[in-house]
């Protein structure tokens, strides 16, 4: 807090530092991670989407699944006893899909068949992670998998998600599609 206002600014380098440093040990990933050209992988994304529940490729579109995005850096220190604690405890997303962009430490594990199971970080690529609110408009045709990161003796990890969420101002209700 600065002067009972929040250190909005701290959050905000520190998300800009997270990509610079993602982009110093991945130069040619810089083009894949401005803000416009992720709404291009967004619009892209959706478009696949709706085609894979069968419907016309604008229609996830139209309700305005790619309109809002926010962009969150974290940062994991390395961690001298992992196993005590975790980098990121269990949730999923509460968007309609969050891509991701992770160094190459690794830590980001999916629950699948009640086991855990890690990501295993491929240097370039992006992770497309389904949230909740596109689990419900596809009527669980696609899931929303929990997740969690866990903390890595060596480090720092880093990792920036692009969450696409709607429009904060949004008072659509969202239900799921007819069959
Ligand atoms: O850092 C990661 O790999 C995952 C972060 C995450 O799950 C999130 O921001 O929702
Ligand atoms: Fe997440």
């Amino acid at each position: 807090m600065l002067n009972g206002r929040t250190a909005w600014s701290a959050e905000c380098s520190l998300q800009i530092l997270s990509t610079l440093k993602i982009c110093q040990k991945h130069p040619e990933i810089l083009c894949l991670c401005t803000r416009d050209t992720l709404f291009v992988w967004g619009d892209i994304l959706i478009e696949l989407l709706s085609e894979g529940l069968r419907l016309h490729p604008q229609h996830l579109k139209g309700l305005d699944c790619t309109k809002n995005m926010v962009n969150i850096g974290h940062y994991y220190p390395a961690c001298p006893e992992p196993e005590l604690t975790l980098g990121g405890g269990k949730h999923s997303d509460p968007t309609f899909f969050t891509i991701l962009l992770q160094d190459d430490i690794g830590g980001l594990q999916f629950l699948h068949h009640n086991c855990w199971v890690g990501v295993t970080p491929v240097p370039g690529a992006l992770l497309v992670n389904i949230g909740d609110l596109l689990q419900v408009i596809s009527n669980e045709r696609f899931k929303s998998a929990e997740h969690r990161v866990v903390a890595n003796l060596t480090g720092p990890r880093i990792s920036v998600a692009s969450f696409f969420s709607g429009s904060k101002t949004c008072t659509r209700l969202y239900s799921p599609l007819k069959n």
